[in-house]
């Protein structure tokens, strides 16, 4: 495939460790006409190591929405025990409108434009909504070009890249193993429990995926494209197939259609947002019936909506440990890839569920030393990390 090099302009602005990076990415579309993007990296704090977070791929991707997203990578990597530090990165565009030759050449020339800013021991980039491991792969691809080989300046990369077993599954399994610390803090298990689920991507199906081979019963799913409800429980093995080959929801036999946005209010035990940002807020909050939400999308819940469902009683995990599956295997795949050493899925699976046990831990402890909730807890124990790392380099 012929890359077209075309004219960019590229505009940073930093302050101490903070870079802001807008650029400007245009493509030949595969009609011959050409387009134009804004593509973004932010780069948060790099007290704790080199600044670790996702690409995404949205129409609605803005400047304050990834930086907002940066500094959660912050405090989500020191709430997680890993040695880094946070940034986020995404492209303001819609991939379900482009075809594969149009992300390709997008990324590429994304990737042209930011092959300085980012890095092995600098930033390294992963997956978030609308990229995949595919993404990684030409990102790979596109900085070695410039740099040599270097397969850990992202992750999420295809097994074959050396990607790391697990990897995939792994925000999914987070969101897991974090929800079966909760409910047993609470006196109850995965089993039995019914949980309603926005999004079913990524995170979404594997973490619904998990929740029904232990017996919880997934009641309700949304995609971009409708919801489906099942008061039995949803066939998930079965909707997962639908889904694959239907790249919809729509019209899936084992379950009744609903209104998309009904989803975040339909009755469950336990809600798990995993898709937009800003879906709980003061519109709907009140109307939730879930007793537990597993923030498994990044900021689900606006400051409001928080608010409001604290008032009632609702148990919040929140997102900066309750997603933060997904950039601990990327921090095992990253080691690997710079001990040139592979481990076992096994091995992966048995050191995420030791680090995610391990963070639940100190965010209870920092809840019971402030009196605080689980949000207020975990965000006490990052920030204390990052204050720590930031004191003894002498930054303050
Ligand atoms: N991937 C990862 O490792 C991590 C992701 N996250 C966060 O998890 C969330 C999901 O990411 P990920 O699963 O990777 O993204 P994906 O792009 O794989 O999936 C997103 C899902 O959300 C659905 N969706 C989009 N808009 C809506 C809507 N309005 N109503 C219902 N569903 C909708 C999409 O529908 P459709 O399938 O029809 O397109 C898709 O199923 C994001 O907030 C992301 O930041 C956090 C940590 C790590
Ligand atoms: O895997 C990673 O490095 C980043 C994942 C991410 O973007 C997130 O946790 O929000």
């Amino acid at each position: 495939m012929t890359i077209n090099k075309i004219e960019f302009s590229i505009f940073h602005f930093s302050s101490i460790n903070k870079q802001f990076s807008f650029v400007e990415c245009s493509i030949p579309k595969d009609d011959g006409s050409l387009a134009t993007f804004v593509g973004f990296r932010i780069q948060h704090d790099n007290a704790r190591g080199p600044m670790k977070g996702g690409i995404r791929y949205h129409p609605e991707v803005d400047p304050d929405e990834v930086n907002a997203l940066a500094q959660l990578m912050t405090w989500k990597t020191a709430v997680a025990a890993i040695p880094y530090g946070g940034a986020k990165g995404g492209i303001g565009c819609n991939p379900r409108e482009l075809s594969m030759s149009e992300l390709e050449r997008l990324t590429r020339v994304f990737t042209q434009k930011i092959h300085d800013l980012i890095g092995i021991h600098r930033d390294v980039p992963a997956p978030d909504m609308g990229t995949n491991s595919q993404t990684m792969a030409w990102i790979l691809d596109e900085y070695s070009k410039f740099h040599g080989h270097s397969p850990a300046v992202v992750t999420g990369k295809p097994i074959d890249l050396g990607g790391s077993l697990g990897r995939e599954a792994a925000t999914g399994l987070g969101v897991f193993f974090a929800t079966e610390a909760l409910l047993a803090e609470h006196g109850k298990s995965i089993s039995n429990m019914k949980f309603a689920i926005q999004g079913f991507g990524n995170v979404g199906s594997w973490a619904a995926k998990f929740f029904h081979e232990h017996g919880g019963k997934v009641v309700a799913v949304s995609d971009i494209t409708g919801a489906i409800k099942n008061p039995n429980g949803i066939d998930v093995p079965a909707l997962l197939k639908y889904k694959k080959s239907n790249k919809s929801l729509n019209d899936f036999q084992g379950g009744n259609a609903m209104d998309l946005n009904d989803l975040l209010v339909h009755e469950c035990d336990v809600l798990v947002p995993c898709a937009l940002g800003g879906v709980l807020n003061k519109e709907n909050a009140a109307d939730v019936k879930a007793k537990f939400i597993i923030e498994a999308a990044n900021h689900p819940t606006d400051p409001e909506a928080d608010e409001i469902l604290s008032k009632k009683g609702v148990v919040i995990l929140p997102d900066i440990y309750a997603n933060s599956g997904g950039v601990t295997v990327s921090y095992f795949e990253w080691v690997q890839n710079i001990q040139g050493f592979m481990w076992e899925e096994e091995k992966v699976n048995h050191e995420l569920k030791r680090y995610m046990m391990s963070a639940f831990k100190d965010i209870k402890t920092m809840c019971q030393t402030h009196n605080c909730n689980l949000r207020m807890g975990a965000f006490t124990l990052g920030v204390n990390r990052v204050a720590q790392a930031t004191l003894l380099r002498g930054w303050e």
